[in-house]
């Protein structure tokens, strides 16, 4: 009673038993439902939205660059603290802006230097990729979240230490990879986990399954790979500093606070590069699938098709990220993919700092309220994307009328300060990927690949709940 009816947030509108108690917005968390309930709410109840005792979530553009880019906001820890490594913060968890800027200076470069000198390993990931299904020959479907998802752990990893792992060669030859299974269970585990109080999630981590006991240790096996990894380099190394570090672990390694002169502890390089792994491979192969689910209409795959023919005219040499990021037709497939399937639509909950006198809207948010907008709702303002559900590349076309005004309208990355730091790769790979694929392959689907097996399933991310849910071409 107190909370709905007293609290200084009871003008706003929402249900009223989601004003009483968490419980009701986790029980669509359980079920991996929450963003597509929210997005219904918005429809009920108009663009902000009262979810819990002390959570507001909104879809208004004005209240996006409020929270995300004005006030810079910091996260809302009781969701960002799963994400912690063993307990370890990295870029993604760290709650405060200012030691979230200085990790920020260390990590960022990374990914705006290095990005262009990575493709000779992505174009070889990618013809292995070729190769593997050329073998195959449309004898039999194929798990394209899987394989893709080894496609991404290839290029991640190698992002991070210089290595070539070989998860598609893997893949190809039905090799065990404890690896990408890891990375793909981490965000599950994590989500089950917190229903429980550690001791019992302990408990049920003894249960004697194989497959299961990998499941609980996910955090571990990534860990121990990552550790295992950084001390090999260090060997190599022998103490002496690369002038113009390559990989995210080198980087890391030498970064030294520009005021404390003090450098990150092995703890914290080993939280930063898992959180990569897992925030690159997972999102990105997502959504790669759900693009190969899109080439799948006629339509669409024809007029990508009729582009990337002229733009490669040899099937096996991939063009420079350059050309490929000059091609109209494919930067509106894949910026459509990202609007329609970008693999983090959920809330991006943001905390109201004491004294900032926020004003979202007609209502005053009194500071600790929790509010948060989600790219699922804002990509899909009717005003703006008219038929917002239906998948329309030509939406992006330069010449068409209010391209800039979706642009502001798009958060697959997040927006501010804290926007994804991996952005110049994931938009690498996912081009890479498209233009060899469509070059090479006529892409259909499975029987077992529906509307309803591709229906999204979201914790934070998007989330498979079963090897095929994201799509069998
Ligand atoms: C299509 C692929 C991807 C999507 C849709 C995506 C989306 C996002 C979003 C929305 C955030 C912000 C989360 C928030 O505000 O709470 C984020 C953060 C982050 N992403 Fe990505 N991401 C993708 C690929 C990648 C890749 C390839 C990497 C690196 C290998 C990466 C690394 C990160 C990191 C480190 C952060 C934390 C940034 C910070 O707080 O400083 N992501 N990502």
């Amino acid at each position: 009673i107190q909370t709905a009816l007293f609290s200084p947030l009871s003008r706003i509108p929402g249900p009223w038993y989601m004003a009483t108690s968490d419980f009701w917005l986790s029980t669509h968390l359980m079920r991996f439902k929450q963003t597509s309930t929210i997005h219904e709410l918005f429809q009920i109840y108009g663009p902000v939205v009262r979810v819990g005792p002390n959570k507001v979530a909104f879809c208004d553009l004005a209240g996006m660059r409020d929270v995300y880019l004005h006030h810079k906001f910091p996260k809302n820890p009781a969701l960002y603290d799963n994400f912690k490594i063993a307990g370890v913060d990295q870029s993604l968890t760290l709650f405060e802006n200012t030691s979230h800027a200085a990790r920020r200076r260390a990590v960022g470069p990374h990914y705006t230097a290095n990005v262009p000198s990575f493709q000779p390993v992505m174009h070889k990931v990618i013809l292995q990729l070729l190769d593997s299904l050329e073998a195959i020959d449309g004898r039999q479907p194929v798990d394209c979240l899987h394989l893709l998802r080894c496609y991404m752990v290839d290029i991640v990893v190698f992002s991070c230490f210089g290595y070539e792992l070989g998860a598609v060669q893997k893949w190809t030859t039905h090799e065990p990879d404890h690896l990408s299974d890891a990375i793909t269970d981490f965000p599950k585990a994590g989500i089950l986990s917190s229903f429980f109080p550690p001791f019992v999630w302990n408990i049920l981590s003894q249960i004697p399954n194989a497959r299961w006991k990998r499941f609980t240790r996910a955090t571990k096996i990534l860990k121990e790979f990552v550790a295992y990894r950084i001390r090999e380099m260090q060997e190599m190394h022998d103490g002496k500093e690369s002038a113009d570090p390559s990989t995210l672990v080198e980087r890391l390694l030498q970064h030294k606070d520009s005021s404390t002169q003090e450098g990150l502890t092995l703890d914290s390089v080993v939280a930063e590069t898992v959180s990569h792994f897992i925030a690159g491979s997972e999102t990105s192969s997502t959504t790669l699938s759900y693009l190969l689910w899109e080439l799948c209409s006629g339509d669409v795959s024809q007029t990508l098709r009729a582009e990337i023919d002229v733009a490669m005219p040899d099937p096996r040499e991939i063009p420079d990220l350059a050309l490929l990021q000059e091609l109209p037709y494919l930067n509106a497939f894949v910026q459509e993919g990202l609007r329609l399937h970008g693999a983090v639509p959920s809330l991006l909950e943001r905390v109201v700092l004491p004294g900032s006198d926020f004003q979202l809207m007609e209502y005053a948010l009194p500071p600790k309220t929790i509010i948060g907008t989600q790219a699922w709702s804002v990509h899909r303002v009717p005003d703006v994307f008219p038929s917002p559900d239906i998948f329309m590349p030509e939406r992006w076309l330069s010449d068409e009328p209010n391209v800039s005004m979706r642009v502001v309208h798009t958060m697959p990355f997040g927006l501010g300060t804290r926007a994804c730091s991996g952005q110049p790769l994931a938009q690498a790979a996912l081009r890479i990927a498209v233009a060899a694929l469509v070059r090479n392959f006529t892409i259909s689907c499975h029987a077992s690949t529906t509307k309803a097996s591709m229906t999204m399933r979201h914790g934070f991310v998007s989330v498979s709940c079963h090897s095929c849910s994201a799509g069998c071409f």
